[in-house]
């Protein structure tokens, strides 16, 4: 009887021991696991580039978690910065101080990176049509006005990777990288969405076709091959169809005869402003059609009739003919549309003010007309707080939009909804530049990174269930095979 309890005691004993050192080695084993995966703490590395727009240039700062530079939707804007005053291009008259304009968002930009990143953070600067136009006008201006601010930007504390003018398709296929890369679009392989954007002096249009833009006009098409997947795009930049020079372009139409002055019904009623021929003719765009005039102005006089204008509109896209299986406008060659669109900078800034971001197209023609009959002085009036110039235009550049997108590129009412006019997504600006310093600095890999077959939560679940599994696997064998629990049952 002794015997028994003494050995039942130490049987005991041993299933406690065995059970407390299983469950320590499974605690330590999870625990280990989670500890080896904690994320650490965020480091982040950075990027710059300079956007010089016709208007304006804009000062993008980028993020991304220092670990993962191949990650597809990682890196985002962190910072934007507007510089003072216009564009670089209109700096032509005076082309050493196009860089001085620039030094206060660069420094902004330095007071926001870390300094220990400072010497490594790639800079860029692309310009895009203000620069495209003057360059045609004369190369030795537009070349000083790159030195300009190529010395700026080389003294500055970061790594200076060049000043250059893009070329419209980088502008387009670029702005397509964007919207897709922020979207999240690319990695899955999904379908893609086009990009369209509207500048002050171009305009661009892209969008997944098939391969046959190639064979049918080479210089329309730009491939990829992104995170595995190829895609072929159509892209076309429109240089001068951007929203200020198409204003420029509409007002050579309407001052052919030379008048005094010109009832305009792309401006509201009651509007009226003296312009001096030489403002409307002064770009490469019109140098062409320039009246011969003795006066130097003619009044500017608003009609606000929005389907009117929308007709001064038609009149500046040549639609006679095409050498292409199917054109948009000016002999440009462009596929069947493949929605859904993503429009953004100057699209979004115009239909965003005009309430025109959702809605039928029918819809936006009516609230178009409306907007437009309305009298000047009583827009005034409604918004004190914005800038003059941009508020006279609205009624045109509106109609301007809904010419471009429908007669220019064939969008219809069914259509129309295919397209979302937007200014940012997941925080960062659609555009251009996202992408091309993706591009520039091999962030997006062509063929798809390896991912670990198991998500870390699942990797630490299985773990604790298998340890779990083993140790009840042990208890069996410990229950069975106990040597003094066998001399027991015999005993009895
Ligand atoms: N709130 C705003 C901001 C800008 N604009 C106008 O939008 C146009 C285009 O702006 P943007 O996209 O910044 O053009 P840029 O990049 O400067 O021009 P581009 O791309 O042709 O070089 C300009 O006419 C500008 O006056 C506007 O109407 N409302
Ligand atoms: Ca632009």
């Amino acid at each position: 009887m002794s015997c028994q309890t003494k050995g039942k005691n130490a049987w005991y004993k041993a299933v406690i021991i065995i059970t407390v050192l299983g469950i320590t080695a499974i605690v330590a084993l999870v625990t280990t696991a989670v500890l080896q995966n904690k994320p650490l703490l965020q480091k982040y590395k950075y990027g710059i580039v300079l956007d010089a727009g016709s208007s304006h240039t804009a000062v993008y700062i980028y993020e991304w978690p220092a670990e993962k530079d191949n990650d597809t939707g990682r890196v985002q804007q962190t910072h934007s910065c507007k510089v003072q005053g216009a564009g670089i291009s209109s700096y032509s008259v005076f082309p050493g101080q196009a860089g001085a304009s620039l030094k206060s968002c660069m420094k902004e930009a330095e007071s926001l990176i870390p300094l220990s990143r400072h010497l490594e953070t790639p800079l860029y600067l692309g310009a895009t049509a203000g620069m495209r136009l003057l360059r045609m006008e004369n190369q030795s201006l537009s070349d000083q006005v790159l030195w300009s601010v190529e010395e700026v930007l080389q003294s500055s504390p970061f790594s200076y990777q060049g000043a250059r003018i893009i070329t419209g398709q980088e502008e387009g296929a670029f702005g397509w990288v964007t919207v897709n890369y922020l979207s999240d679009r690319l990695k899955q392989g999904s379908g893609t969405t086009g990009a369209l954007d509207l500048g002050g002096a171009s305009t661009q249009i892209s969008f997944v076709a098939n391969q046959d833009v190639a064979e049918e006009s080479a210089e329309n098409a730009v491939t990829f091959r992104l995170y595995g997947n190829d895609y072929f795009l159509y892209t076309h930049s429109f240089l001068c169809y951007g929203k200020d020079q198409a204003l420029k372009l509409a007002l050579a139409q309407q001052t052919q005869s030379g008048d005094s002055s010109v009832l305009d019904p792309c401006f509201h009623p009651g509007y009226s402003v003296d312009r001096s021929y030489f403002s409307v003719y002064s770009s490469p765009c019109v140098m062409a059609g320039k009246p011969l005039v003795s006066r130097d102005s003619f009044t500017h006089v608003g009609a606000g009739n929005a389907s009117l204008c929308q007709e001064v509109v038609r009149r500046i896209f040549n639609f006679s003919s095409c050498s292409f299986s199917r054109c948009s406008f000016n002999r440009v060659y462009q596929p069947p549309l493949q929605g859904p669109f993503g429009a953004f900078s100057a699209f979004y800034f115009v239909m965003n003010f005009l309430n025109l971001t959702s809605g039928s197209l029918e819809s936006s023609r009516e609230k178009l007309e409306r907007y437009c009959s309305r009298p000047w002085t009583q827009i005034k009036q409604q918004h004190p707080d914005v800038k003059e110039k941009y508020l006279a235009e609205y009624c045109f550049s509106g109609s301007y939009i809904l010419s471009l997108l429908t007669d220019g590129y064939n969008f219809t009412s069914d259509t129309w909804t295919d397209i979302t006019f937007i200014k940012k997504i997941s925080g960062s600006d659609a555009g251009w530049t996202l992408g091309y310093m993706l591009n520039l600095t091999n962030m997006i890999p062509a063929e798809a990174p390896d991912t670990p077959p198991l998500p870390h939560a699942g990797y630490v679940t299985l773990l604790f269930f298998i340890s779990l599994l083993l140790f009840f696997l042990l208890f069996l064998c410990f229950r069975f095979l106990w040597p003094h629990r066998n001399s027991q049952t015999q005993m009895i």
